[in-house]
């Protein structure tokens, strides 16, 4: 099996410990947070060799990030450090209901000076697959360019490309600019993996079916759409069909579901698994990583994720997020 890399920003991470405004919050624990990082720890934890592109500030979060790292098997071979930017972090609540408050302190961030530079040095045919998210394209102009620069040495190697929107508003100068990167970047995809209400705020439709057909109509070869507690609809051409997804205990944070989703997908794809095993497997992670308070300290080892997929029912589907 050939590695898989990961290119993005981690940040330190404060989840506060009670509920309420973030200004009035008086104990946080730390921990570290970014999307592509928790995708990282998930194909690690399953056994997959994976690398990470990124860039941290010399200081202690940048310490934490590659510490964690480190514990999690994580190769720290595409990553470097600088003296100049510090490591990003965020503030994340303590919801009562659905998603909890989040808040940024990333502008300027070490990650945000990831640039073609970092990029030349990589021996792209060591991996099979780049899986990138919409947030480093978000984090400055030569991280966007450094975007596509990847995609395209991607390209140019074989590597498959899998793109996850995730979509941060608050991280793009407007509205506009941000549907058209993520779409540029979309089609180039041959693993596309939006959430349903992302799908609909680049091409308008909250329709599964319709949104994958956009899509691989576009030249993607996979489209995999999450509808949360609905599980995911899959389309690739050949195939396509709705996955329920598995029935949880209790619901702690919904962050990072969507990250546990992608590893699901993107570890069955390199072990060469179906569609459909790859989709109930993503599924599984997705639940279980909304039973933990951190970004991906719910994310499972094999031992784990197989015991869940035994013991626990699929979801009856019906009525949306
Ligand atoms: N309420 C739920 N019950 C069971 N499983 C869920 C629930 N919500 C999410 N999941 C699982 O997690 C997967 C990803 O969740 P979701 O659809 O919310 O993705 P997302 O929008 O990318 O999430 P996020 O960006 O918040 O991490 C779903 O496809 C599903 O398998
Ligand atoms: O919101 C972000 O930019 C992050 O990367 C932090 C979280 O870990 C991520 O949103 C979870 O998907």
């Amino acid at each position: 099996m050939k590695k898989i890399m990961l290119a993005g920003e981690p940040m330190g991470l404060f989840i506060a410990k009670e509920e309420g405004p973030l200004e009035a919050v008086s104990t946080f624990s730390a921990a570290v947070a970014g999307a592509e990082f928790n995708v990282a720890v998930g194909l690690s934890r399953l056994g997959h060799e994976v690398g990470y592109l990124t860039k941290l500030g010399n200081d202690p979060l940048g310490k934490r990030i590659v510490r964690l790292m480190e514990e999690n098997a994580i190769a720290t071979d595409l990553l470097s450090w600088t003296d100049d930017r510090p490591t990003g972090f965020m503030l994340k609540g303590k919801a009562k209901k659905g998603d909890p408050d989040i808040f940024y302190f990333r502008k300027n961030s070490a990650a945000s000076t990831i640039s073609r530079e970092d990029i030349d040095k990589i021996d792209f045919s060591k991996y099979g697959i780049l899986h990138i998210t919409g947030i480093l394209p978000a984090l400055s102009e030569t991280a966007r360019d450094a975007s596509f620069y990847l995609i395209q040495k991607a390209k140019e190697n074989r590597t498959m490309i899998s793109f996850d929107p995730n979509i941060r508003p608050q991280l793009w100068p407007n509205r506009e600019t941000m549907v058209s990167i993520m779409n540029r970047i979309a089609e180039q995809s041959d693993y596309f993996l939006p959430g349903v209400k992302e799908a609909e705020i680049m091409m308008q439709s909250s329709s599964p079916e319709a949104i994958a057909e956009y899509y691989l109509s576009r030249g993607v070869k996979n489209v995999i759409v999450k509808i949360g507690k609905d599980g995911a609809y899959a389309a690739n051409g050949k195939e396509s069909f709705t996955c329920p997804t598995y029935q949880e205990e209790r619901i702690v944070d919904t962050v990072g579901a969507g990250d546990g989703f992608a590893a699901g997908i993107l570890s069955a794809v390199n072990e060469g698994l179906s569609l459909i095993d790859a989709v109930l497997r993503g599924n599984a992670i997705g639940t279980m990583q909304l039973q933990s308070e951190g970004d991906n300290e719910g994310l499972p080892t094999r031992v784990k994720l197989n015991a869940f997929m035994r013991t626990h029912a699929l979801k009856k589907t019906g009525g949306g997020k």
